[in-house]
């Protein structure tokens, strides 16, 4: 998986969820948002660097029922202004040497905390840019969502990568230009969007779709293409945004 800038096409393939490593360094960052133990489990195989946002400590550690299996999943840090995380997790995690970091600041979520401790962390080890999973973030409180909607729209300016995943969805910003995107039914089901959200409008050109569009004016006000589908025996859709757009897929439950 690789934003291909030779050819000017973005190529995207969400492989990680089966576990897969995609040739680049992932970073799973866990918000405090439902989700099952196989997405959880599949994505931490596939990421070399975990990372929870507070309360997100709360979930990994409900998800197993006993220490022996906790201690398989312990993260690299968990960060935030800790108002979430509950004291016997923090406890347990600590216990077991988890960097636990507390930042009080009232002007930032507690994604962009993470978000920030990966990007010291790339500049301390000369490292390239890991690709970065958020796992929740997109339902449950609206401003939340929306800011997650609008923090990787920012975010698409200083990092490559940068997928939102839970159970029912997989989400990411398209930037301006072409894109490729690998679509594996076992994975994906059928329903998708290209939502122009945060931009006045935007120039759509599509190929793959049950629905398609050809040099056709998207906006929040007029068309937004929502309830498309994607057709089975294509294993790629084609996109071309004229400006920043959020695609969204739904997800077949993984078995
Ligand atoms: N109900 C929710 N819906 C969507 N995202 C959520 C929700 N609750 C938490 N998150 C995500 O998980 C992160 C950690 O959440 P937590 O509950 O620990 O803190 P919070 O006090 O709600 O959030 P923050 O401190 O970031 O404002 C949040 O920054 C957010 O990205
Ligand atoms: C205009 C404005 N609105 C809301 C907040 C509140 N806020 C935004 S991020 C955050 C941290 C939560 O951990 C808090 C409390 C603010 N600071 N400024």
């Amino acid at each position: 998986m690789s934003n291909s800038n030779s050819s000017l096409k973005s190529r995207w393939n969400v492989e990680f969820l089966r576990g897969h490593g995609t040739g680049r360094q992932l970073a799973l960052i866990i918000l405090n948002q439902p989700f099952s133990e196989l997405l959880l489990s599949n994505l931490w195989k596939a990421a070399q660097w975990h990372c929870c946002a507070d309360g997100g400590a709360n979930r990994l550690y409900d998800t197993f029922q006993r220490d022996e299996d906790r201690k398989n999943y312990l993260p690299n840090l968990i960060k935030g202004d800790l108002d979430s995380i509950r004291p016997e997790v923090r406890r347990f995690y600590e216990r077991q040497e988890v960097n636990v970091i507390e930042d009080d600041d009232q002007n930032s979520t507690d994604l962009m905390k993470c978000v920030h401790a990966l990007q010291e962390k790339e500049v301390n080890e000369s490292s390239a840019q890991y690709h970065i999973i958020l796992l929740g973030g997109l339902s449950g409180r609206l401003d939340h969502t929306v800011h997650t909607l609008s923090y990787l729209h920012k975010l698409r300016k200083i990092r490559e990568q940068v997928f939102a995943v839970t159970d029912e969805n997989i989400g990411w910003v398209l930037d301006r230009g072409e894109h490729e995107i690998q679509i594996d039914h076992d994975l994906l089901g059928k329903t998708c969007g290209l939502l122009p959200v945060g931009i006045d409008q935007t120039i759509l050109s599509t190929s793959g779709f049950r629905w398609n569009l050809t040099n056709q004016m998207s906006s929040f006000e007029g068309l937004m293409s929502t309830s498309n589908h994607l057709v089975r025996g294509e294993n790629l859709v084609w996109v071309e945004t004229s400006q920043p757009i959020w695609w969204t897929v739904e997800l077949k439950h993984l078995h």
